[in-house]
């Protein structure tokens, strides 16, 4: 138990009587039910104003065992929460009393427009990013915040285990372990002569997403890594909180059980703390840890000129961001300047923004300015971290990150709610805490080859303002070909133009549908030199590219291609390939005798035909059609 709970309960041991309990007396009848520690447990919750928890309870021998099992869940909200309930509870008094009383959390703070890194992909300074990137990558580790229940997709599996593109049907998880394997591999050849590094990964789970995801990796094999490789820690949830005085919720099926709900991805800070893994990466001389979310297929075309930025400008903080529409359901980052000199580069959630804006003299609030875009970068909460200051950091604060609350109110007295709130916390709200010397930084990217998030159902994503991003599984399909076509025009692939066409009452670009495994191509720099001059595409077009060594020369593709190859055979593709290929089929979402997977976006693929090559032995092979 924390050692707080202790100190506050000196002077009143066990075995010192029991007028301790006299407030519960239904619980005092009890005592002698009770273990040692669930005697502890119990004052503590007295302690901190929660006596109703066992109003109910009735006479010893009628429902023991369920007794017990409500101080397992206390002890194990208890351990679970940095400084145990009893500063949970705290806590939650105190923001409880300030959303009361109405104060606004950036009280005294002006927001301005910060300025960071801005990359151009394909430039010089990008390309040069990348070789630094892929450099250090060998020193990362990343950390996959995969714990959500994705309410707003609706979707029943866990996101992880949705296809990026149907073309291959490659799902997340695979796609980033995929990515991560591609990246040690290249790092490792950067690094010739010096052991090769492995790049760990760690995935917060949570208890509505943790057996699923064990399941999926275990039937895969891990997707190529080692398990060793991989390490989950599933967060907990907390305790709901069922009015001001922070008196804990109980389930509603369940009077012996507190309810419990999602604290939030901040999380992610207090598990790599606790677990000890931090200390492990600095034993093994990683340098960097890169966080990202459980459904952003183009994220990996961002991360090493992202590492390379990091390492260059030498920041221990690095947020990716994204050009920001107005109103889109992502962060801003802000510089916020406080009236006593105080200043801070951090996100301000998406829903905060508007009001923060009002409040400090821009009566518009949340709006577009002249160049079509908010003048705030779009947090995309890929953050990567410098791991001696994050772990010093950590050492100071157990990974306890600012937390919020948001009940909702049955009316303006404010004294009731609709229903059981709790405290929550983000991942991106790390640097609050970081004194002012903290070298904090941010970049921003172009969305199209960094952002393609599946975070919205079909019937919400059709609401979406126009111009505004869909964030559903039909745009973040076609964000990967969208990105593909586009780096294969810029490597000097003559590239058809789009089509428009509507999904699911979402209007898209349609671009060829190419897809590459990651080990073809970590960097652009990769792209352009497995793409020789006088190739084509038309937008009816599929390519896929599962080999590491797959070059294209002079190909003219009309029609669908399938390359797969072993590392070690050396493919090179040219001539002219025509057919019939694959085309896309209108669907609906409603349309329940499709799988979910597939009618969420709107369209299945039609394979009518194809030419497909695989080359499963050594050698150096030249395919002319
Ligand atoms: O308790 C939780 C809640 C969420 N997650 C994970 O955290 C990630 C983000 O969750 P959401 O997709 O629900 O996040 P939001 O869309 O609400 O917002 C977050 O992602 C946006 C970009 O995608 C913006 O950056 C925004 O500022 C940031 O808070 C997901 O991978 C999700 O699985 C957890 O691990 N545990």
């Amino acid at each position: 138990m924390a050692s707080s709970v202790a100190e506050k309960l000196a002077g009143v041991r066990v075995g010192d009587g029991d007028g301790w309990a006299s407030v519960a007396p239904n619980l005092r009848k009890n005592l002698g039910v009770l273990s040692s520690e669930e005697i502890e447990l119990a004052k503590m919750l007295l302690h901190e104003g929660q006596k109703h928890l066992f109003d109910h309870w009735p006479e010893p021998g009628v429902d023991d065992g369920r007794k017990k099992s409500f101080f397992d869940q206390v002890a194990r909200l208890n351990s679970s929460y940095p400084g145990g309930l009893v500063s949970y509870i705290q806590n939650a008094k105190r923001l409880l009393a300030d959303s009361k009383a109405g104060k606004n959390p950036y009280d005294g703070f002006t927001p301005t427009v910060p300025s960071g890194e801005v990359l151009k992909f394909g430039d010089d300074n990008f390309i040069m990013l990348e070789e630094v990137g892929v450099r250090e990558a060998r020193k990362a580790a990343f950390v996959l915040v995969a714990g959500g229940l994705g309410e707003r997709l609706g979707y029943k599996g866990i996101k992880l285990s949705l296809p990026v593109e149907t073309t291959t049907g490659r799902c997340f998880i695979q796609h980033y372990i995929e990515s991560i394997l591609a990246l040690q591999e290249a790092s490792s050849r950067q690094a010739q002569g010096q052991c090769k590094a492995e790049i760990p990964l760690v995935i917060m789970t949570s208890d509505d997403t943790h057996s699923p995801t064990v399941d999926l990796l275990e039937s895969n094999n891990y997707f190529g890594m080692k398990s060793t490789q991989v390490t989950l820690l599933k967060q907990e949830k907390v305790a709901c909180l069922d009015d001001n005085d922070a008196r804990l919720a109980f389930d509603p099926n369940d009077k012996y059980k507190i309810q419990t709900k999602p604290h939030g991805h901040g999380d992610v800070h207090a598990l790599l703390y606790s677990s000890g893994i931090l200390e492990i990466w600095r034993t093994a001389g990683k340098k960097w840890v890169l966080f990202f979310q459980d459904t952003n297929g183009l994220l990996f075309k961002a991360i090493p000129a992202s590492l390379g930025v990091s390492a260059t400008k030498g920041y221990h903080v690095n947020s990716l961001a994204v050009p920001r529409k107005a109103k889109e359901a992502i962060g801003g980052i802000t510089k916020l300047t406080h009236t006593d000199g105080r200043s801070m580069v951090i996100n301000v959630e998406y829903n905060q923004l508007d009001p923060l804006l009002r409040a400090t003299g821009h009566p518009d609030g949340d709006v577009n300015c002249d160049t079509g875009f908010s003048p705030f970068p779009g947090n995309i909460n890929q953050l990567i971290l410098e791991l001696e200051p994050y772990f010093e950091e950590l050492s100071k604060t157990q990974g306890a990150i600012s937390e919020f609350v948001n009940p909702k109110y049955k009316d303006s007295t404010k004294t009731s709610f609709k229903s059981s709130t709790r405290l929550e916390c983000m991942m991106q709200d790390y640097p609050k805490t970081l004194s002012p010397s903290a070298r904090v930084g941010f970049t921003v990217m172009d969305t199209w080859f960094a952002y393609s998030p599946v975070k919205n159902n079909p019937e919400d994503a059709a609401k979406v303002p126009k111009g505004n991003p869909y964030h559903s599984a039909t745009s973040g399909e076609m964000a990967i070909y969208r990105a593909n076509s586009l780096i294969l025009k810029k490597a000097g692939i003559q590239m058809s133009d789009p089509i428009t066409d509507v999904f699911n009452g979402q209007e898209v670009e349609v671009w060829p549908r190419i897809t590459w495994s990651p080990k073809w191509a970590v960097t652009f720099s990769d792209v352009k030199r497995k793409v020789e001059a006088g190739c084509s595409v038309s937008q009816i077009s599929t390519l896929v590219i599962n080999g590491q060594n797959v070059f294209l020369d002079s190909l003219s593709l009309d029609g669908t291609l399938i390359v797969n190859a072993i590392d070690e055979a050396e493919v090179k593709v040219t001539g002219s390939v025509q057919n019939k290929g694959w085309v896309l089929e209108h669907i609906d979402y409603k349309d329940t005798s499709i799988p979910e997977k597939t009618r969420i976006r709107g369209f299945r693929i039609q394979k009518i035909e194809q030419l497909e090559l695989n080359y499963t032995e050594p050698g150096n092979f030249c395919f002319k059609s």
